[in-house]
C-alpha cells in the first residue's frame, strides 16, 4: 500500500526561485494494482516516486509506503520496496549472476531462498543467455532487465518504477511489461511513470494525470474517459495537461 497525503516537493532553482516541483499530492496505491503517473516533461513524476522511495525527502506532506512513513522510517521504507529507473546503474566488473546475488545478501535473503529466487528470476526475465557476463558488456535491455531482477531478488511488496521501458525494443518491453503484470497478479504494490499511453491502456488499473507538479485527474481509465466524455487516451491526456 503507498498513501500519499499533501506531498509537496519545492526546489531552489536559478536565482533563489522557487521551484515547485510537486504541488499537495494525493492519492492511494493498493496491494494488487497497478498504478500508473502520467504526465509531460517536467510535471513532477520523478520527484514524486523519488520522494516515495526515500532518495528525496518532502518538503511538506507524508507519504507511507508498505505501512511505512518515508521522512520517520526511511530505512524500514527501502527494506520494502524496489526502484528501478531507465538509469539504474549496474557494476561493470560483476556478472549479472553476481550482481542481484551481492543485492539479495544486502538485503539478508537467506541463502537457499536467494538462490531458488534467482533462478525463478533469471528464468521469467529471459537472463539465462547473460547470466555471466559483466555488467560493463550488457546490452540497455539485458541492463534493464537485470535492474528488474535486482529491484526484485529480496521480494518486496512495493514496486516503484519510474518509466522501467525508457530505451527498450518492443521485445524487451513486453516482457517487462508482462512481469510487471505477474507482479500485480501476485499482489504487489505497483507504481510506475510513463509517457506511453499504449503501456497504460495494457497495464494500469488506476492512473493519475499530473501536471505542473499537480494532480489533474485521478481514476480508472474507464472513468477517466465517462468524467471528461473523450475515449482516446491519448486526446483525454492532451486536453487535461495542456
Ligand atoms: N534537483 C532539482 N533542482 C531544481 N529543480 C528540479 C530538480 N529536480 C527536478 N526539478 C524541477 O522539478 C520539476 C519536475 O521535475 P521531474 O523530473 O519530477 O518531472 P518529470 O515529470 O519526471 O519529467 P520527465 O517526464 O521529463 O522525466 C521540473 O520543473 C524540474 O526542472
Amino acid at each position: 500500500m503507498i498513501e500519499v497525503r499533501d506531498l509537496s516537493k519545492w526546489f531552489t532553482g536559478p536565482g533563489g526561485l522557487r521551484v515547485t516541483a510537486v504541488d499537495a499530492l494525493r492519492f492511494t496505491v493498493r496491494p494488487g494494482e497497478v498504478f500508473g503517473l502520467l504526465g509531460p516533461n517536467g510535471a513532477g513524476k520523478t520527484t514524486t516516486l523519488r520522494m516515495l522511495c526515500t532518495v528525496l525527502t518532502p518538503t511538506d506532506g507524508t507519504a507511507t509506503v508498505a505501512g511505512y512513513d518515508v521522512v520517520k522510517e526511511p530505512g524500514e521504507v527501502r527494506r520494502h520496496v524496489g526502484f528501478l529507473s531507465a538509469n539504474t546503474g549496474v557494476y561493470d566488473r560483476m556478472t549479472a549472476w553476481e550482481l542481484v546475488e551481492y543485492y539479495g545478501r544486502l538485503h539478508q535473503v537467506p541463502p537457499d531462498e536467494l538462490r531458488q529466487r534467482m533462478e525463478e528470476l533469471f528464468d521469467t526475465l529471459q537472463m539465462r543467455t547473460f547470466r555471466d557476463v559483466r555488467g560493463g558488456k550488457l546490452s540497455t535491455g539485458m541492463k534493464q532487465k537485470l535492474s528488474i531482477a535486482r529491484a526484485m531478488v529480496n521480494d518486496p511488496p512495493v514496486l516503484i518504477f519510474d518509466e522501467p521501458t525508457a530505451g527498450l525494443d518492443v521485445l524487451v518491453q513486453r516482457a517487462v511489461l508482462d512481469n510487471i503484470k505477474k507482479l500485480r497478479d501476485r499482489g504487489k504494490t505497483i507504481i510506475f511513470s510513463t509517457h506511453i499511453m499504449r503501456e497504460v491502456e495494457r497495464l494500469c488499473d488506476r492512473v493519475a494525470v499530473m501536471a505542473k507538479g499537480r494532480l489533474v485527474a485521478c481514476g480508472t481509465l474507464d472513468e477517466l474517459r465517462e468524467m471528461y466524455k473523450q475515449n482516446d487516451l491519448e486526446e483525454l491526456f492532451f486536453e487535461l495537461v495542456r
